[in-house]
């Protein structure tokens, strides 16, 4: 699936300290938002508008149908119990406002595409001074995910391959770029 993935990271004070709100949309902008960061998505709301694009919204849990799907028919009852991970809540989301993966994410369904805008905040930081790279393939992979999501349905990352061209430093824009595998899942097979 083509994906282009633009990432813009740069960390951030941790001055926006917020209630946990589940069922907020997570994909617009706040305080800790970067220039950069709202020109992108300032950009992609106006191609939005045009019609080609729309924007994805995000919240820490997920209620959509496919989603059910996937834990009626792949999962098994036992491990979805509410009670047993009444905390469970999507990994890229679970952050406070400014301290982890700020992003938004764009989709074009007639060309297959997903853009991601992302700006990493002080809690990914890897080697002094730079992101993880566990949270650059994070988002890659959700990016990709979502991709792959929306062109096949529910499937599951099989292999993700990243060139981590240079290290990101803090307060600057540039791509990385991937390659990914996703099986779609058989509707026959339980995963666990
Ligand atoms: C998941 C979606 C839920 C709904 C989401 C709803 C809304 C979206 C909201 C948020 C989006 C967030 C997006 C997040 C994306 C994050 C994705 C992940 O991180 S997934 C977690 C990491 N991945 C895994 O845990 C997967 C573990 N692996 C497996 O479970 C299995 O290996 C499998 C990938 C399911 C494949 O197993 P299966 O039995 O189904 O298939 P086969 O093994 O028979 O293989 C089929 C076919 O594919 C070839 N294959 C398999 N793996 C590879 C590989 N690594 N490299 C190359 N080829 C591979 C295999 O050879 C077979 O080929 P053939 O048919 O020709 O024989």
């Amino acid at each position: 699936f083509p994906l282009l993935c633009g990432i813009t990271v740069r960390t951030l004070l941790p001055s926006f300290a917020s209630e946990e709100v589940i069922d907020k949309d997570h994909a617009l902008p706040n305080p800790s938002w970067s220039t950069d960061l709202r020109f992108l998505f300032d950009q992609f709301m106006k191609k939005c508008e045009e019609g080609s694009w729309k924007r994805l919204p995000s919240y820490k849990r997920n209620s959509t149908q496919k989603f059910q799907d996937f834990k009626t028919h792949y999962v098994d009852p036992k491990l979805l119990k509410e009670e047993q991970m009444p905390g469970a809540q999507l990994f890229t989301r679970s952050f406070e406002d400014g301290l982890g993966f700020e992003y938004v994410m764009f989709c074009n369904d007639v060309e297959n595409r997903v853009v991601c805008f992302f700006q990493g905040g002080p809690h990914l930081q890897g080697m002094p001074g730079f992101t993880h790279g566990g949270a650059i393939a994070a988002i890659i992979d959700a990016t990709v995910g979502t991709c792959a999501f929306r062109a096949r349905g529910i499937v599951m990352t099989a292999n993700l391959n990243i060139n981590y061209k240079r290290p990101i430093p803090l307060e600057e824009t540039l791509y990385s770029e991937a390659t990914g595998l996703f099986i779609t899942l058989d509707p026959n097979k339980k995963l666990t």
